[in-house]
């Protein structure tokens, strides 16, 4: 087992014109909370999409668990194990609570959407399995209590919960939460602290995109910056805070946060 979960190297995409990331290297140990953070328009959403199979990477390496993947499709990267949420909530609003979560299980599972709904006899036995699951990780992210509610009447901070408990239903080895905190009110933003901090320790590796600094100072163990497609800090959050390049990128003449 090598110490890295993830070991990314010279990740790279060009949009036309635009060198969006120019040779981002980014390595995650396991069992740690990671930032990615930087200025709007630094690439951070390119990454996250590079990564997990959504644009076509330029250049890169890339390396999950000890083995070598290749960022070719979303749902490749989620049998890699990776899972990720989005900046703008994509649930399947008409579902209910608990069905949200049973389709992010169903990445893990050998019937698959198709034979769940069919109901064979082998599909029914592990739809049970599935249902059970998903109501144990809606307890874990706090809204058990709402499995049977329609997902789209949960509060902004609960659909947020909901993504999470749906992503961490494939089991992955890595957790991508895209400005999880983004439209939270405060009180919602300490109840996200504290879940992140929960599933840290149960094991679960989390990279993080997000742009609210205080938030993630408090919570990450390691953080990279970017700016313009490059890495310009990683370290803990002491060391980054106080790197003048990144005072510069956020607050500098140059600075375009
Ligand atoms: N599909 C695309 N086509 C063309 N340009 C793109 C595309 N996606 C992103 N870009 C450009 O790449 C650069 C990086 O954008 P990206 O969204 O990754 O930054 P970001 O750090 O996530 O910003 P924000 O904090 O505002 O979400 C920007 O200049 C953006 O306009």
């Amino acid at each position: 087992m090598t110490e890295n979960l993830l070991s990314i190297s010279g990740a790279s995409k060009r949009f036309g014109g635009l060198q969006a990331l120019s040779g981002v290297d980014l390595r995650i140990a396991r069992g740690q909370i990671y930032g990615l953070i930087g200025p709007n328009g630094a690439g951070k959403t390119t990454f996250f999409n590079v990564i997990t199979g959504l644009y076509q990477p330029d250049g890169g390496s890339f390396e999950l668990n000890g083995r070598a993947y290749s960022p070719s499709a979303p749902h490749l990267v989620a049998r890699a194990g990776i899972a990720r949420t989005f900046q703008n909530i994509r649930l399947f609003g008409e579902m209910t609570v608990l069905e949200n979560v049973m389709v992010g299980r169903h990445v893990r599972t050998h019937q698959g959407v198709l034979g769940a709904i069919l109901r064979h006899r082998a599909a029914r036995a592990e739809e049970a399995a599935i249902r059970k699951r998903a109501q144990e990780l809606l307890d874990f992210v706090g809204i058990g209590q709402f499995a049977a509610r329609t997902a789209r009447h949960l509060s902004y901070g609960d659909q947020r919960r909901l993504e999470i408990a749906r992503a961490l239903a494939t089991d992955p080895v890595l957790l991508a939460l895209d400005e999880p905190a983004a439209g939270m009110n405060a009180t919602e933003k300490l109840g996200l602290r504290e879940l992140l901090l929960k599933i840290r320790a149960n094991g679960q590796t989390i990279l993080l995109i997000e742009h609210d600094v205080k938030l993630v100072m408090g919570l990450c163990d390691r953080i990279t910056v970017l700016d313009y497609g490059k890495p310009i800090a990683e370290g803990t959050p002491a060391e980054v805070q106080k790197n003048p390049a990144v005072i510069e990128a956020y607050l500098g003449a140059g600075g375009h946060a």
